[in-house]
């Protein structure tokens, strides 16, 4: 809890001053008062301090509401005490902070400094302090946070911290990827593009307003491995200066904790949700039937359905229309300034509903280098491979030669590959063509043997026919 003080007239400054004191104390010594006694004692005392007291105290909670989330107010003015306070207050305590290089001292926790805004030493001037002086400080403390931020790279992970129920949390790093749009290979119209409506983006706080939508915007990244669909992503946030939050859906229970994470992620931030199509199963249907088989089975075998349970525990159970509610449902609006970009190898798995405008608002294809001389199937990642020197005595020459050199084996191995295959073709049209003419002169053959067994029988036939003329004229004789 922080306290401001306000008021006016110059003798009352010892008392407030005394008074300050006594609450300072008695927020020091209260923990070791029963809570029934805290509460009376507490409400009493206001009461009689209200009376003599002439200053009037704005308190920041550092965990406001339900206490999920950290006051933004409170770490604003704290860090804006830290900063502007440390040279007057007396006791300070030291901390090593986990983004930053050296000992970090702030104002200890009760103790009391007076600052001053515009000359104007702050126990007075009660419209100076709430109209202009609180909002100094908390423009003045976003402000330091931003100069002496360091971008972390966050990632969800079950934490055990929390008894009873495994909640997943995000933890984190320092982001330090060196991947820029500079040192990203991609033809230079689309990089341009995507750079340009990446700033629009980053600066259109008041168009978004304006149209009513919120501050988000979505990308998604296709194409086959070793790509740069990841590097991208890390010169994104170089470009933004973001933080990155990489979510692992696996690892999310269900809708509901999906919901809180997207909750507990700061503005100025991408959510990256890596393959998304290995991520979730996004067939239902068939899932639905599978599972139909599988519990016949089940339910005659208690093994199977003691794993099945198992897997029950440690599969997610997000769904697809948790995900999209996720992307662009009421909780998405809470917070601003966020980018979501997906990556999939596999555009065509994908649900049409997740991947529409407006969720993935725009589609980019990450794809093998195309340039006229490669002639070959080459992923940036083969190339970025073969420049790389192999040992210290390479220079920019051999390495140019080295990817020279892949390249002509990719290209002669692409040749071979070709006539392998022309070759086969050949075969197989050369063994087609050879059985069907054996075919035809098969039916050609049926057809001369049937052409000859129908003159022997009209042979026969027509034998049979004299033959009866004959004996009917020899009886006519007789
Ligand atoms: N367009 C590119 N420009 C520069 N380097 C690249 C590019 N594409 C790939 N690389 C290099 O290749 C490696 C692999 O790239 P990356 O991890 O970004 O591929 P990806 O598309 O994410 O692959 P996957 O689908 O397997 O995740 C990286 O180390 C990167 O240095
Ligand atoms: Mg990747």
């Amino acid at each position: 809890m922080m306290t401001t003080m306000m008021g006016g007239g110059e003798k009352l400054t010892q008392l407030g001053s005394a008074v300050a004191a006594i609450m300072f104390i008695w927020a020091m010594f209260k923990q070791y008062f029963p809570p029934e006694l805290q509460g009376h004692i507490e409400q009493y005392t206001h009461k009689l301090i209200s009376y003599v007291y002439p200053f009037i105290h704005i308190t920041f909670h550092e965990y406001p509401g339900d206490g999920f989330e950290r006051s933004k107010a409170y770490a604003a003015i704290e860090r804006y005490l830290s900063t502007n306070s440390t040279n007057r207050a007396k006791r300070l305590k030291a901390d090593m902070v986990r983004d930053s290089k050296a000992i970090i001292l702030s104002m200890d926790d009760y103790e009391e400094i007076t600052d001053e805004y515009k000359g104007i030493k702050l126990w007075k001037h009660r419209e100076t302090i709430t109209k202009n002086y609180l909002n100094y400080v908390l423009e003045e403390g976003k402000a330091i946070e931003v100069k002496a931020r360091q971008r972390k790279l966050y990632t969800n992970s079950r934490s055990e911290q929390w008894v009873g129920s495994r909640r997943t949390m995000w933890s984190h790093v320092v982001f330090e990827h060196p991947s820029t749009f500079d040192t990203l290979a991609l033809e230079p119209n689309k990089k341009k593009e995507i750079i340009n409506d990446l700033k629009t983006f980053s600066k259109a706080k008041d168009y978004y307003k304006k149209i009513g939508k919120a501050w988000k915007r979505g990308y998604l990244l296709y194409g086959p491995p070793g790509t740069g669909k990841s590097t991208m992503i890390a010169a994104m946030a170089n470009l933004l200066e973001y933080d990155v939050y990489d979510l692992e859906l696996t690892a999310v229970k269900d809708n509901t904790e999906l919901r809180k994470l997207l909750i507990d992620t700061s503005s100025k931030s991408i959510i990256v949700i890596e393959d998304i199509d290995c991520s979730l199963d996004l067939t239902g249907q068939r899932k639905k039937k599978e599972e139909k088989d599988e519990k016949k089975d089940e339910e005659k075998d208690p093994v199977k359905k003691k794993m099945k349970d198992d897997r029950e525990e440690s599969n997610s159970k997000v769904t697809l229309s948790g995900l999209l509610n996720f992307i662009d449902g009421l909780w998405s609006a809470c917070g601003s300034e966020r980018i979501i970009v997906f990556t999939t190898n596999y555009l065509e798995k994908l649900d049409p509903a997740l991947i529409r405008r407006g969720r993935m608002d725009k589609h980019i294809e990450l794809s093998y280098c195309s340039f006229e001389a490669f002639k070959t199937k080459t992923t940036p990642a083969d190339v970025a491979e073969n420049l790389m020197p192999k040992s210290a005595e390479e220079d920019a020459d051999a390495c140019l030669e080295n990817l020279i050199k892949a390249i002509e084996a990719a290209k002669e191995e692409a040749r071979l590959k070709a006539e392998e295959e022309e070759k086969l073709k050949a075969e197989k049209e050369e063994k087609e063509k050879e059985e069907k003419e054996k075919e035809k002169e098969k039916e050609k053959e049926k057809e001369k043997e049937e052409k000859s067994a129908e003159e022997v029988e009209e042979k026969k036939n027509s034998s049979q026919r004299s033959e009866r003329k004959w004996g009917h004229h020899l009886r006519r004789d007789c």
